[in-house]
């Protein structure tokens, strides 16, 4: 029987959308993405007197039959306060909005136990990291394939190495398509088939260029992981890491073996803060 009292969510706020994680205590129950909230709903969840209605309020329309089925339990027991809602927003605009929940909890850059960071950090690869050095161990490199691509590392003693940021594979895309005078805007590779290297078309061309480049460039970033830390660990997530680990898994599958995939990585994060 879940304790309702250890019940509290994760929120973190990305470029493109909201990563949600609903926790019973340490235990990561299920996890969902949103659009963006309208400001109307958000002040709205203050008002919800079960944890039924908050979710309701909080999930996609498409999706709520799933989460209705998960959380049966759950869904029985009323509450009278809101549960805790850690936050971690890389979009201050959009962290101004939540300050409406009674019950937010802020993660800041310094509230994470990681050493020798720059101010402006952000507090995904920041929490990605720690989450994932945490559970796999240090030395640790964190490759979140999202909005901006970024590869970010944590030395033995837990101190941050440094990292990178580039414009992810759907940017890249996107850019191509709106910043020229006629390169079509070409749908987002969905298949682990590579695209034609030397390309005799304009769409495939572009996915050509995008697609072998990103991979040289993160087996290169890589390499030079493995120079500084021969025993380093790597770990992948964000909306296009299943796509760019095929790729890489294809073309030099003797890194990818190495990999590890995980989409939760700042949801681990979240939790080390959040039970701290
Ligand atoms: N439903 C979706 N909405 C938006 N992007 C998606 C979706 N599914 C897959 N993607 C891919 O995921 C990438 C975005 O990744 P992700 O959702 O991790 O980014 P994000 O919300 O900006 O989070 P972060 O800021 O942590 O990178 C895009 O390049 C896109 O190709
Ligand atoms: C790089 C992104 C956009 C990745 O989500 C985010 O972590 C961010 O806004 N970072 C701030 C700059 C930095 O990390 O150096
Ligand atoms: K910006």
């Amino acid at each position: 029987m879940c304790n309702i009292k250890k019940i509290w969510l994760a929120l973190e706020i990305g470029n493109s959308q909201l990563h949600w994680a609903l926790f019973n205590g340490e235990i990561l129950d299920f996890t969902w993405d949103t659009e963006y909230l309208p400001e109307s709903v958000i002040s709205q969840l203050a008002q919800c007197q079960t944890l039924n209605n908050l979710l309701l309020a909080i999930f996609p329309l498409h999706q709520r039959t799933e989460v209705q089925r998960e959380q049966k339990e759950i869904l029985a027991e009323a509450f009278f306060s809101s549960p805790p809602l850690f936050l971690a927003s890389v979009v201050p605009s959009q962290t101004t909005l939540w300050q409406t929940y009674p019950n937010i909890r802020v993660i800041t850059l310094d509230q994470i136990p990681l050493r020798g960071v720059y101010p402006t950090l952000g507090i995904d690869r920041a929490l990605a990291l720690w989450g994932a050095g945490k559970t796999w161990g240090f030395p640790m490199l964190v490759i979140d394939a999202g909005t901006a691509l970024t590869f970010t590392g944590a030395d033995d003693n837990q101190c941050l190495v440094g990292g990178a940021i580039l414009p992810g594979l759907g940017l890249q895309i996107a850019t191509l398509g709106q910043k020229t005078g006629q390169l079509p805007l070409v749908e987002t590779p969905n298949s682990a088939s590579l695209p034609t290297r030397f390309a005799l078309n304009t769409p495939e061309a572009i996915q050509s260029g995008i697609i072998y480049t990103l991979i040289a460039g993160i087996k290169d970033f890589i390499e030079a992981w493995w120079c500084l830390f021969p025993e380093g660990k790597i770990a992948i997530k964000g909306g296009d890491r299943t796509l760019l680990f095929n790729y890489l898994q294809t073309l030099y599958p003797a890194i990818a073996s190495h990999l590890i995939v995980e989409l939760n990585l700042t949801f681990w994060g979240m939790r080390e803060i959040a039970m701290s």
